[in-house]
């Protein structure tokens, strides 16, 4: 049972232009507690002629919320960032509810999604343009930067409001207006977020939440033409296909996709500082989260040691319903993702990999799976290819720093990767040559509102977060003055 301290945060219609409004067809799409398999809500299947309308209503109230200064915009902002602290509890709760991560991980997520709100608000204000000396005696050249219109943002279940502040607080911070569609596991916190936003006088239009099936909201947030920026997190397949979407009418971009993160140990890293990373990067959500520690390349002198630690961590980790009190494990998001974590384990056990802990599902049933360490992985099986989103710890044995980088690069992607080794000369080799986005080294936590969050090759496209972020949602314009 929900009980929140303000029951007005549970909605169930979408935010359209200011209005709380089911689908115009009276459809609905259930959402389900992954750890009880139950049904807790239903919320609307809008149509595409509502995500239209929505559309509509956003180009319509961009222009008044572009004029405003950017100071006028971050007091809102600041509102917001506010309420969504003031109403922590309640956000972790619904987050928990409708997605399985343990309560203290949904409030770490609340304050981090809150943190985006806020640095944004103020980096709204740095949006400074440029004078660039003119060749010509009798001209003067100047950059200014302007907010790109109207923005639809498509998002995962995840993280279920991170992922949308970090698109939606650069976007009205630069005076942009945002049409939202989050997961259909995951709506009710994005629902929540947007009666907050609502109250703390985001005008009506500016940003929206739209429920439904992704194929009808996405094809038409994807065609058009008032839409000026897609940004997207979820899965490489679907990020490939809303690129060909949007090719038509030529969208401005943010993706951010898939990862494989490689987590390298040298034989000189602090093992216990690395058994700590790697606790950190690998079993956060359950191990569902695109920088998690997908393969752990650990050199051979110091593989066993390793691996003995991390699966004496993971005896320490509890699974179980993450409304209780020192859960560290909830469940995974759904069957199918229980499935695929089974058949890369199985996969890996026929080529030889031996399972150190876990390797089943969890005795309290549903999607509880045991956290699992597998030694004796090869680069061939299916586990060192695709992105596991379950936890499971797979353990690759390296010899030579060479071979560390080309075990680490061998993958089409290049979001995260980790580096535990002390040598200060091996740390900038190896961090230089790995293709990703983003490298912790010697630390297991890289996410922060303050840097930049993004990949290469097929892990998408911009940055999210940082002084980089709000970039994504201006257009550059330059004005040539003659005297
Ligand atoms: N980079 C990341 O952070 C994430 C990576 N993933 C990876 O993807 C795998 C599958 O997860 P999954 O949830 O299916 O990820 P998806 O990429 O399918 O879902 C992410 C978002 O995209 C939406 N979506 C799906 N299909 C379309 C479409 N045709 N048009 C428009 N929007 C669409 C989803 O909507 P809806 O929920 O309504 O289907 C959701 O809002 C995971 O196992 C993981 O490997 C998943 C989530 C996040
Ligand atoms: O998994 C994701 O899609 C985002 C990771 C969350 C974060 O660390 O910011």
């Amino acid at each position: 049972m929900l009980t929140l301290n303000n029951p007005a945060l549970l909605r169930t219609e979408c935010y359209l232009n200011g209005e709380w409004v089911t689908a115009d067809t009276g459809d609905t799409l259930s959402v389900t507690n992954p750890a009880t398999g139950k049904i807790i809500a239903t919320v609307p299947a809008c149509s595409a002629a509502q995500t239209r309308a929505a559309i509509d209503g956003a180009a319509l109230a961009q222009p008044d919320w572009r004029k405003r200064t950017a100071a006028a915009r971050a007091k809102v902002l600041h509102a917001w960032h506010q309420l969504i602290l003031a109403h922590q509890e309640d956000l972790a709760q619904l987050m928990t509810a409708e997605q399985g991560k343990p309560l203290a991980e949904a409030r770490g997520e609340i304050a981090y999604a809150a943190a985006f709100i806020q640095w944004f608000a103020e980096e709204g204000k740095r949006t400074y343009g440029d004078v660039i000396p003119s060749p010509f005696p009798n001209s003067r050249i100047v950059v200014i930067k302007e907010p790109v219109g109207v923005c639809a943002a498509i998002t995962p279940w995840n993280f279920p409001t991170a992922m949308i502040t970090r698109k939606v607080a650069p976007a009205l911070a630069a005076g942009c207006a945002m049409v939202v569609k989050p997961a259909e596991q995951t709506p009710l916190s994005a629902l929540a977020l947007a009666v907050l936003a609502e109250q703390a006088g985001i005008p009506a239009g500016i940003f929206n939440v739209i429920t439904g099936d992704p194929r009808v909201i996405g094809g038409e947030l994807t065609a058009n033409e008032k839409v000026r920026k897609l940004s997207f997190t979820g899965s490489t397949a679907v990020g490939r296909l809303l690129m060909q979407q949007c090719a038509p009418t030529l969208k401005k971009l943010s993706l951010e996709l898939g990862g494989n993160a490689p987590f390298i140990v040298f034989d000189d890293a602090d093992l216990d500082a690395a058994v700590a990373g790697a606790m950190a990067s690998k079993y956060r959500n359950s191990g569902q989260t695109c920088v998690c520690a997908n393969r752990f390349l650990v050199q051979a002198s110091v593989y066993n040691a390793f691996a003995e630690k991390l699966a004496q961590a993971v005896t320490t980790l509890k699974v179980g319903h993450g409304t209780e009190v020192d859960v560290t494990q909830g469940p995974l998001i759904d069957e199918a993702a229980l499935c695929k974590v089974e058949s890369l384990i199985a996969d890996a056990v026929a080529g030889g990999a031996n399972i150190l802990n876990g390797g089943r599902r969890h005795a309290l049933g549903g999607t509880f799976y045991v956290p699992t360490v597998l030694t004796n992985v090869l680069p061939t099986m299916r586990v060192a290819k695709e992105e596991i989103f379950g936890p499971v710890a797979p353990l690759f044995k390296f010899e030579t720093e060479a071979e560390a980088i080309q075990m680490a690069n061998d993958t089409e992607f290049g979001l995260a990767a980790y580096v535990y080794a002390r040598d200060i000369g091996r740390v900038w080799r190896v961090s230089e040559a790995l293709e990703y986005g983003m490298v912790g080294i010697n630390s297991g936590v890289i996410s922060t509102e303050v840097a930049p969050f993004g990949g290469q090759k097929s892990s998408g496209l911009g940055r999210e977060g940082s002084k980089y972020g709000i970039d994504e949602y201006m257009e550059i314009k330059y004005l040539h003055m003659g005297l």
